[in-house]
């Protein structure tokens, strides 16, 4: 039996996982939950699968939990509680499912705990993949990716030799304005940023799919989790999202690794692997869907991926500069409080006023996040 501890279990990465959870009830267990404020299906939740711990983020809601939920399940709070849920217990993995570069400390703490990662939160890697692929690498642990495109690699690089590898290439749904031009995203609504074609995902993640900061992210992600640099790192729009990302190698093969959109089956291989289980999923058709498409990526359309392509060959605290920003950008975005071009403008402003550090510890890189905040929030 694998013991599992969930961070982020209400989201839309984590209501997947314990999905699967609950389809393999003589596999995996859960140890424990983190949520942020929403104690109502934490609670459910809770009831239902018995972890020994959970833990929430506002004082309001740890209050919720500790009144509906028997005393044998302790009840955490903050971010405190949270690194003590993820460096505590006894999982075997942690899902790394919340949202930003607040799940750092958490994830750092469960690699401390020799706890192997189940990793969605590729804000992480983004901020401080040097110290989270270092402390994984001392720990002994594995960071099993859970992102769609890095599961696909992952597959793909299953028995390959590195030396053999010439590139790989993440594949981009483009996100829900790829058939519109840059003059046409003038004025576009939160509403319409949020209808993502071909996946249901939480909120941060669907705009940032809409502004292709989610493939810059995912491109600086697969740097630190396959150690290419990235000029083997390339992006394919492929409307369908079918195709999940391919290898390429020196002989000119390519792999690539297929299914149709849905969440589970990564999330179940990262907690499967090396095994594969039978899942709830649906199975795909080629012969269904007829064809499949694809276009080149278009750097001038989407500007903020040619951002992240330059804040990764940058390096050091640029990418946590980048990473910062965009949240803040996208939370301004989906209050209402800025349009939907703004996010980039920001991204570039905060790029051309930031001075990287190389190296950085995690005080260093705590300090450049929060000066990215302050400036994003101030543009
Ligand atoms: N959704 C997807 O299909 C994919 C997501 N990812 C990545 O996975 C991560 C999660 O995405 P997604 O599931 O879409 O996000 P959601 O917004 O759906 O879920 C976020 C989760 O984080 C919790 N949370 C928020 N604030 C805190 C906090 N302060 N402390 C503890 N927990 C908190 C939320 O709790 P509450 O409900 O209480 O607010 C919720 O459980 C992101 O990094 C994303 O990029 C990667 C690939 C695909
Ligand atoms: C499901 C998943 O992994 C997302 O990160 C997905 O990649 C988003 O779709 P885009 O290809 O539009 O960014
Ligand atoms: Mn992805």
């Amino acid at each position: 039996m694998k013991k599992i501890t969930v961070l982020g279990s209400t989201g839309s990465i984590g209501t997947q996982t314990l999905d699967i959870v609950a389809h393999h009830p003589e596999r995996y267990a859960l140890d424990g939950l983190a949520a942020g404020a929403n104690s109502a299906l934490l609670i459910e939740q809770a009831l239902r699968f018995r972890p020994k711990r959970v833990c929430l983020a506002t004082e309001e809601a740890a209050r919720a939990a500790r009144a509906a939920l028997p005393q044998e399940i302790e009840v955490l709070q903050g971010e405190q509680g949270l690194v003590e849920l993820a460096g505590g217990g006894d999982a075997d993995t942690v899902v790394t499912a919340l949202v930003g570069s607040r799940g750092l400390p958490a994830t750092l703490a469960a690699i401390e705990a020799g706890r192997d990662i189940a990793l969605a939160n590729k804000e992480t890697l983004v901020t401080a993949g040097h110290l989270v692929m270092e402390a994984a690498r001392r720990r002994g642990v594995s960071i099993l990716p859970v992102d769609s495109e890095h599961s696909a690699i992952f597959q793909c690089l299953n028995g390959e030799r590195r030396e053999d590898v010439r590139g790989i290439m993440l594949t981009a749904s483009g996100g829900s304005f790829r058939d519109r031009t840059r003059d046409q995203l003038r004025g576009v609504t939160v509403q319409e940023a949020l209808s993502h074609p071909n996946w249901s995902m939480g909120a941060k993640i669907t705009i940032d799919s809409a502004t292709m900061v989610n493939k810059g992210l995912e491109v600086i992600e697969a740097r630190w989790l396959f150690g290419l640099g990235y000029d083997d790192i390339g992006v394919l729009i492929h409307p369908e999202s079918i195709i999940h990302s391919y290898v390429e190698f020196n002989d000119r093969s390519v792999i690539a690794q297929l299914g149709l959109p849905d969440m589970r089956v990564p999330i179940q291989y990262a907690l499967s692997h090396p095994e594969r289980h039978p899942s709830p999923t649906e199975r795909l058709s080629l012969a269904e869907l007829g064809k499949l498409t694809f276009r080149e990526m278009d750097f001038d359309r989407y500007r903020c991926l040619a951002l992240a392509y330059e804040c990764g060959r940058i390096g050091g605290t640029a990418t946590t500069v980048f990473n910062a920003a965009n949240e803040v950008a996208v939370e301004r975005f989906l209050r209402g409080e800025i349009e939907f071009l703004a996010i980039e403008a920001i991204l570039q402003q905060a790029m051309e006023k930031h001075v990287s550090a190389f190296d950085p510890d995690l005080g260093t890189i705590a300090e450049a996040d929060q000066w990215a905040r302050r400036l994003a929030a101030s543009l």
